[in-house]
């Protein structure tokens, strides 16, 4: 079968994307990924070996903004351009695993009579997938609904997990303790804020650092364009603006994590039993889900979570450091993840879709 994967703006929907698409390839399956051009999504299909289709798209801004009058008209572009490349790729079925981009896609499937499956990583539907929901064929849910759903929409939904990261269960922490010459027995404090990083939470941590670095080796990951070069060569402070293929390392070496309260994160942080401080994004600049994830993440991992909320307490940065040295040398659950509970909810995904696909004649290259 050929299979177009969509899903794009942030990590939150590429990481899990690819893994239904590793799934998929291991299966034999073609692939082809649409999203937007010079992009996170580009950026991780070109180094995952995905021939990439571009399509313009843009998403709604919650605070309001010009560029919000411009936005159905570059709607519109993505789904004529979507349109064309899928009369030209004829897929069989399109995954689509959230984030504005999969908007055009899906109406450009939808229109072609391809059948599509989305998948929703948070509690509520996201503002794409609840365009898209009407159209699909299925849709997947990483937990069961909290709401009784409407029958039309209950009929197509079924409960698949959250898709970790295919590469999860392969971690070598070892190889990155060395690498940044942290000394074995020391404990290690990763800091990262979902794909993009947050000048809030990184003015908090900068604030905390002589606290930080007396207990943890501490590794940052500050968001593209979000260093600080007066703070290069601090001993016992690494700061990096993103981590590709060593995110799994970081994540298995960390024995503390600062962090938002993404739905992919915390199922990454589930899966490897890491404590974790989280700073949930507050409901004035988002539907409001990660405070939910934050919420339930706490109460499952009492003793080894503390969530604090990002106001003016955070920006003094000192209720951060006190949580972290709370936090610091409390039992730790962590136990090398079993690769086929990994892959099960990528898997399911990957199940989903093929079961709808429906075989189209294409014609030779
Ligand atoms: C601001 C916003 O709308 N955030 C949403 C977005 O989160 P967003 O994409 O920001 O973040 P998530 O926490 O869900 O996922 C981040 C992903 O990026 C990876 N990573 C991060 C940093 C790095 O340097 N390298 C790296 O690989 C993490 O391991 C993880 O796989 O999608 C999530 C899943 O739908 C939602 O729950 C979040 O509410």
């Amino acid at each position: 079968m050929k299979i177009a994967i969509t899903g794009g703006g942030s990590a939150g929907h590429v990481v899990p994307a690819l893994s239904v698409a590793a799934q998929l390839r291991q299966g034999g399956n073609e692939l082809v990924y649409f999203g937007r051009g010079e992009s996170i999504e580009h950026d991780y299909a070109e180094k995952a070996g995905i021939r990439f289709c571009p399509v313009p798209s843009a998403g709604l801004k919650r605070y309001g903004s010009w560029s919000n009058l411009r936005m159905p008209f570059t709607v519109l572009r993505g789904i004529g351009a979507a349109w064309q490349a899928m009369r030209r790729e004829r897929p069989d079925a399109v995954m689509s695993k959230g984030g504005y981009v999969t908007v055009p896609v899906g109406i450009a499937a939808w229109l072609c009579r391809v059948p599509v499956v989305i998948h929703e990583s948070d509690h509520s539907l996201g503002l794409a997938n609840r365009i898209l929901a009407r159209m699909a064929a299925r849709v997947c849910l990483s937990e069961p609904s909290r709401s009784k759903p409407p029958r039309w929409l209950a009929r197509k939904t079924v409960v698949t997990g959250l898709p970790l990261r295919h590469d999860l269960a392969d971690g070598n922490p070892d190889r990155l303790r060395q690498q940044l010459g942290i000394q074995p027995g020391v404990e290690v404090l990763l800091i990262f804020c979902g794909s993009s990083g947050s000048h809030r939470i990184n003015a908090a941590v900068r604030s905390q650092l002589d606290q930080l670095r007396n207990r943890f080796a501490v590794i940052h990951v500050c968001g593209k364009g979000k260093l600080d070069p007066a703070l290069d060569g601090l001993p016992g402070y690494q700061q990096v603006e993103y981590l590709h293929t060593d995110m799994t390392d970081a994540l298995w070496l960390a024995d503390l994590v600062i962090g938002r309260a993404g739905a992919t994160t915390l199922a990454e942080l589930e899966a490897l039993g890491k404590r974790a401080v989280l700073i949930p994004l507050p409901a004035s600049v988002s539907r409001g889900d990660q405070l939910l994830n934050a919420e339930a993440y706490a109460q499952r991992h009492r003793g080894q979570c503390r969530v604090i909320q990002d106001d003016e307490a955070l920006t003094g940065g000192a209720s951060l450091a006190s949580a972290c040295l709370h936090l610091a040398g409390a039992h730790a659950s962590f136990s090398r993840p079993d690769p086929t509970v990994i892959h099960q909810a990528a898997n399911r995904v990957a199940d989903e879709t093929l079961s709808v696909a429906r075989p189209r004649r294409r014609r030779r290259r």
